[in-house]
This record gives structure tokens, sequence and C-alpha cells, in this order.
């Protein structure tokens, strides 16, 4: 067995540390609101870890609680006050569609979490700017952008080739499909150039910019395969199946890929897995929350002097 485990902690460090040198080198205080408006646990947690990196780096973090009805007003509330400068919402909160106007109503200027049309728009068309000068970058959802920030850190990136194309050749599989992490993903690999095998409870779709990375921006087609089909053919195999009891088949993955769980639950077998994986990681959490900072301070820069110098 020689398969190397690489924690978030690891992958998150040199982040935290730019994070918590410019915020301090700079003397600015930027200002993240987080709405928890639901009972779920796994928000509840995500909210603490938020806190408590935040504390570390520099950045004021306040959590505000309230009823799921007075959540619009809440928010409209944190969009006009000029000492906020970043908002998210931890959902689910309706758990229907009127999650999706909720993701709209906060201002574009201060979503962390990338997740308002504007954005969800540009990220899946490929684009990567919000103005002509190229001077302010698009914001990213925290989780998939935290997973490409992994897969850069163990090497699926290929960095002598160029930006925008450096998965070109890599075949990756993504088993979760949702709107907040697994589609979103799928997009982002697929733009950079890898062939994605996007797996969900009702079947796989491809996602690719095609031979030789002929297209600007992928395309999606549907298959017929199943995931014993696509497990050996996949170099990477990213996970978040939200139930405990889901482990991928370690039999049928190619020997020496690199396997990411992002899940709250572990759906690989922690001991099979190190049989064939090359790289497990066995979390991303810590990754996510660093990222959702990195996209707070460069919301602070537009907001208060047009543009950002962070990288
Ligand atoms: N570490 C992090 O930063 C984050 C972790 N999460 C965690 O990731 C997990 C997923 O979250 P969401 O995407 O919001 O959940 P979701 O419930 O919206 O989506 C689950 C996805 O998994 C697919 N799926 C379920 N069972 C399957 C099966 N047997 N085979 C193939 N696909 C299957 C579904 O079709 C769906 O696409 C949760 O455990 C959540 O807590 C979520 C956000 C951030
Ligand atoms: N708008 C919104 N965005 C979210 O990203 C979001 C949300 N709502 N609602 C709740 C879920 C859940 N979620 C997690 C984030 C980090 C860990 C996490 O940090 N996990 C640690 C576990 C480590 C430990 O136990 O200390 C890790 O992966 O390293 C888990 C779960 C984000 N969510």
């Amino acid at each position: 067995m020689s398969c190397k485990v690489v924690l978030a902690q690891n992958i998150s460090a040199q982040y935290r540390d730019e994070l918590k040198n410019t915020i301090k080198a700079r003397g600015i205080r930027p200002k993240l609101v987080g709405f928890l408006a639901n009972d779920d646990p796994a928000a509840g947690k995500y909210a603490e870890w938020t806190a408590k990196t935040c504390a570390e780096t520099g950045v004021e973090f306040e959590l505000r609680k309230c009823s799921r009805n007075d959540l619009e007003d809440k928010i409209v509330e944190a969009n006009e006050d000029t000492n906020v400068h970043g908002i998210m919402v931890y959902y689910p909160v309706f758990g229907d569609r009127q999650d999706q106007y909720l993701q709209n109503v906060v201002s574009v200027a201060k979503d962390v979490e990338g997740l308002h049309h504007k954005y969800v728009y540009n990220m899946y068309h490929n684009i990567r700017f919000l103005d002509d000068a190229h001077a302010k970058k698009c914001i990213l959802p925290c989780t998939p952008l935290g997973i490409v920030k992994v897969m850069e850190y163990v090497g699926v990136y290929n960095p002598i080739l160029p930006y925008g194309n450096r998965l070109h050749g890599r075949v990756v599989c993504v088993i979760n499909r949702s709107e907040i992490v697994g589609r979103p993903l799928a997009a982002l690999l697929a733009n950079d150039g890898a062939k994605v095998y996007s797996v969900d409870i009702n079947g796989i779709q491809e996602f690719h910019r095609g031979v030789g990375l002929q297209l600007k921006r992928h395309e999606v087609s549907e298959t017929t395969l199943k995931v014993e089909d696509v497990l050996p053919l996949s170099d990477v195999v990213i996970t978040g199946v939200p139930t405990p009891n889901y482990k991928v088949d370690s039999s049928k993955i190619k020997d020496g890929a690199v396997c990411i769980n992002f899940s709250t639950f572990k759906n690989f077998d922690g001991e099979e897995i190190k049989k064939k994986a090359s790289i497990y990681v066995p979390a991303v959490g810590k990754v996510t929350v660093a990222m959702l900072e990195r996209n707070l301070v460069r919301l602070y820069d537009y907001q208060t002097q047009g543009t950002s110098t962070t990288a």
C-alpha cells in the first residue's frame, strides 16, 4: 500500500497564511455575515468552523440567526449596510425554489458563495471576469473552487499547460450533481479541459470541451454508462453522496487514481481505498472555508477600490 493521504488542513494552510498576512499588512477588517435560518446540524457545524477560521485570519464574522420568514428582509438590510462586505446564507432554508430566489436577493457585490445568477451564468459559460479590462474576477462557489485547489495541490492540474487548459487529458468522475456542488464542479473541471463523468442517482452525463479542446466552454451529453463502467476509466474520483451507507466500490477504481471525498459521510472505505488510490483526500471542508474568506477579501477590494490584487 503506497497511498498518500492528504489532509485539507495542509492544503488550506498556504491560503490561510496568505489571507492572514494580507489582512494584517493592509490593516483591513473585512466583515462576513452568515445567516442561519434552519436547524440543520451540518449548517450549524459549518458556521462554527467558519467562525473559528475567521477569528484566526482576522476576518470579522457575525452569525445572525433568524426565522426563515424574516430572512429576506434581513438579507436586504445587510445588502444596504456598508459595514458588511460579504453575506452567506446557510442552505437549505425552504428546501425548494424559494432558496433559489433567496440566492438572488443577496447583492452580487456581497455574494461570497458565488450563488447569484450572474456568477452561476458566467461560470457555466466560462466567462471568468466581470469587466472588459479583466480587473475583476468572477466569484466561484466555495466548495467547487476548493476542490479545484485540492486538485492543483495534489498535481492533477498540469502547470506546464496554459491556464484554462490544465486538465486536458484527465478523466474525472464526480458522484453528486447537486446545483450547489456537483454540477458546478463538473462544469468547472470540464471548462479547464477535463472529460468529466457526472454521476447522480438517475444516471451519468459527460461534460467535455471536445477532442483537442476545440470548444471554448464545455458541452454536456447524456450517456447510458453506469458507475462501474466509468470508475475504471477515471484518473480522479470525487464523491459527495449525503448518506452514511453509500460506499464507492474500490475494486472498480483505477489503480493509482486520486480519490477525493467532500460529503460529510465517508463515501470511500478508508482501508480498501488505500490499497488502490495513489492519493486520498478524505475531506475538503477546511479548503472550502479558506475559499470563502478569499472570496470575501476579493469582494472587499471591489467595494473599496474597484479591483483586487488577490491572486
Ligand atoms: N465539505 C464541504 O465544503 C461541503 C460539503 N457538503 C456535503 O456534501 C454532501 C452533498 O451535499 P449536496 O450536494 O448539497 O447534497 P444534495 O442532496 O443536494 O445532492 C446529493 C447528490 O448526490 C447524488 N446521489 C445520492 N445518492 C446517490 C447514489 N447512490 N449514487 C449516485 N449519486 C447519488 C444525488 O443524485 C445528488 O446529485 C453533504 O454531505 C454535504 O454536507 C456540502 C457543501 C459543502
Ligand atoms: N450556503 C451553504 N453553503 C455551504 O457550503 C453549506 C451550506 N450552505 N449548508 C450546510 C452545508 C454543509 N457544509 C459543510 C462545510 C464544511 C464541512 C467541513 O468543514 N467538514 C470538515 C470536517 C472536519 C471536522 O469534523 O472538523 C472537513 O471536511 O474537513 C462540512 C460541511 C457546507 N454547507
